[in-house]
């Protein structure tokens, strides 16, 4: 099959070295492989590993072993091998991450929040700031907060911020972190909507999603994350 992302062999470890060095083996030999237009949500236990597999494959942790074979403009590159400068271009151009938490320099208004990864890509800004507004307007944040800086703005309403600039790029991969646990049913269904359309659109997308009537409707099937020890 074609892909988009692919690992092999991943594994990661921590170790915690203000605690004498204590070493614990999260992921061991992690063979997960999305096709353009899939969504594979990651399952297991708390505690597997399923956050720290999302963290490998966005890189912001290190991959200890194994490959993370990914698609990128063109070529396949091995995201466990990129540099800081490859990983800023992967970030721009081919992956993005919905974090449950909205995470954003202080004081920006929200439209630009959302225009931003749009106009790092070469769109033209009236384009960038006419998707950007009409996303929010699918997520049902009204126009009044869209100059807004989202600091004082309410768990959902971040999450939707969070989740419109995650969209508006149509990245070929996206990660999705739980995207919906602070949203009422309404926002809920526009999120699989979006979801939805993302996938027809080709892209392939990795989801963590506990919301199991969610999980249910955009999965197209589940990936288990073992937890370590227990499989030992
Ligand atoms: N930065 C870190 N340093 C040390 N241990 C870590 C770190 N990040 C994760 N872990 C450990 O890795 C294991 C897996 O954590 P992770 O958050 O990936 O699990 P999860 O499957 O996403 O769990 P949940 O469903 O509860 O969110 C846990 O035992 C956790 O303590």
């Amino acid at each position: 099959m074609s892909w988009a992302l692919r690992t092999e062999g991943l594994g990661k470890a921590f170790t915690l070295h203000l605690q004498g060095g204590t070493h614990i083996p999260v992921l061991r030999g992690v063979e997960l492989t999305v096709a353009p237009g899939e969504c594979v949500a990651l399952a297991g236990p708390s505690g597997a590993g399923k956050s720290t597999l999302m963290r490998c494959l966005y890189g912001n942790y290190g991959a200890g072993e194994g490959r993370i074979l990914l698609r990128h403009q063109g070529a396949e590159i091995d995201l466990a091998r990129a540099d800081p400068r490859q990983m800023r271009e992967v970030r721009r151009e081919t992956i993005g991450y919905v974090s449950q938490f909205l995470r954003v320099i202080p004081r920006v208004p929200t439209l630009e929040i959302v225009a931003e990864p749009m106009l790092a890509r070469g769109l033209a800004r009236e384009a960038a700031l006419a998707r950007a507004r009409a996303l929010l307007a699918r997520l049902n944040l009204p126009a009044a907060l869209h100059g807004l800086p989202p600091a004082t703005f309410s768990g959902g309403e971040q999450q939707r911020v969070n989740l419109a600039r995650g969209f508006a790029p149509r990245y070929p991969v996206l990660l999705l972190d739980e995207p919906t646990a602070s949203l009422d049913s309404d926002n809920r269904a526009v999120v699989i909507g979006l979801i939805e359309q993302a996938k027809r659109e080709g892209a392939a997308i990795i989801g963590i999603f506990h919301d199991t009537e969610v999980r249910d409707r955009i999965a197209d099937r589940l990936f288990a994350v073992e937890p370590v020890r227990a499989a030992a």
